[in-house]
């Protein structure tokens, strides 16, 4: 479990100071993947550094599963960071050495008995798919693979916390979906809680249980990955939400749509289908429905569909269509505002 609480940073620059994080709160809960997302100078990277203490904060305290890492002597304090693993954008491997010895100098420096690093090490190649690369310098390796010798080297200490700073921000879409991938599994398998930072919604919505939005060194909103996709509050956060679903109808079309009827965003989770339920509406009510834009998805394994729907017809009908969709359990908000619509 990571706490963060009524952590501020100030840094202090020759021009003024910078507040880079102003009074946050967060509990990442145990054996959880917590998403950290914001555009550029939220504050992210300075928040997951006050994780392990690389930064030290100027007010406030993290815990590590109960232990204030604030109040810890630098022995202590270096005990514990072997608790805590961490992955960079940039991967941090010791060009000079081969991957065995990426993942075995940092074990060796903590006292571990060179028997003991040995199993380690092949254990932790094993977990992340590179047992054949053992002997092989990071300059001989791709992106993807540098990543994994980092998870390696990083999972050689069995923490319990991994922290990802922007760890697939440097990686093409598909190698950025295999080291999410792994990411995920070795939650699964290990019960290692990650906190991870990032500006991608992609990589909150592939493998977060929740997430919290930052802007200006502030938490803006919080909540698990499917309240936050379904019901953002924020416009920060509903930017983020339409960047994966690229939903906009042109204004031009939206002022006509409306003269004769609504514009509406269904959402539906699992088993309920927007299809189908469409389908239907049209058969019940005088509605004429068309679909304007739409995706379906997956929210951590699980389908997610939004649906951009045009709903033709008389208030009444339109309104009684709204609320036979919403007893379908499909979320049905007005477009482009994410308000509820309130049909009686
Ligand atoms: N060492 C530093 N000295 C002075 N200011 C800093 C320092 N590190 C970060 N900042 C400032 O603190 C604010 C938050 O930066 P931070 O890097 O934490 O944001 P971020 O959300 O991770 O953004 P990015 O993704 O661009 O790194 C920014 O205004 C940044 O300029």
């Amino acid at each position: 479990m990571i706490t963060f609480e009524n952590i501020s940073k100030v840094y202090g620059t020759k021009k003024q100071p910078i507040t880079a994080l102003d009074d946050v709160s967060l509990t990442v809960k145990k054996g959880t993947i917590f998403g950290v997302i914001g555009y550029s100078g939220a504050g992210k990277s300075t928040l997951v550094r006050i994780a392990n203490l690389l930064e030290r904060p100027s007010d406030g305290k993290v815990f590590i599963d109960d232990v204030d890492l604030t109040t810890l002597s630098k022995t202590k304090l270096r005990q514990k960071r072997n608790n805590i693993g961490m992955i960079f954008q940039s991967f941090n491997l010791l060009q000079t050495g081969t991957v065995y010895e990426n993942i075995a100098l940092p074990l060796k420096l903590t006292g571990i008995p060179k028997k003991e690093i040995k199993e380690r090490v092949k254990k932790y190649i094993n977990v992340v798919g590179l047992e054949d690369k053992l002997h092989a310098y990071p300059s001989q390796l791709s992106g993807g693979q540098k990543q994994r010798v980092a998870i390696a080297r990083a999972l050689a200490h069995e923490p319990s916390v991994l922290l990802c700073d922007e760890a697939t921000s440097a990686l093409d879409p598909d190698t950025t979906d295999s080291i999410l991938n792994l990411l995920e599994q070795i939650n699964n398998d290990f019960g290692i809680t990650i906190l991870l930072i990032t500006h991608e919604m992609h990589v909150v919505q592939k493998i977060c249980h929740e997430v919290a939005v930052m802007e200006q060194g502030k938490v803006i909103e919080q909540g698990s990955i499917l309240n936050i996709f379904t019901e953002p509050k924020t416009e920060t956060t509903k930017r983020f939400v339409h960047s994966l679903f690229n939903e906009q109808v042109p204004e031009s079309i939206l002022k006509d749509l409306k003269l004769d009827g609504k514009v509406i965003t269904m959402s539906y989770v699992g088993d309920a289908s927007g299809d189908p339920a469409l389908a239907l509406v049209s058969k019940k009510f005088d509605v004429y429905p068309s679909i304007l834009s739409g995706r379906i998805t997956q929210l951590k394994g699980e389908p997610y569909g939004r649906l951009v729907v045009h709903l033709k017809g008389s208030d009444e009908e339109v309104e009684l269509s709204i609320n036979y969709l919403k007893e379908k359990g499909i979320l049905v908000k007005g477009y482009n505002n994410e308000v509820d619509i309130n049909a009686s």
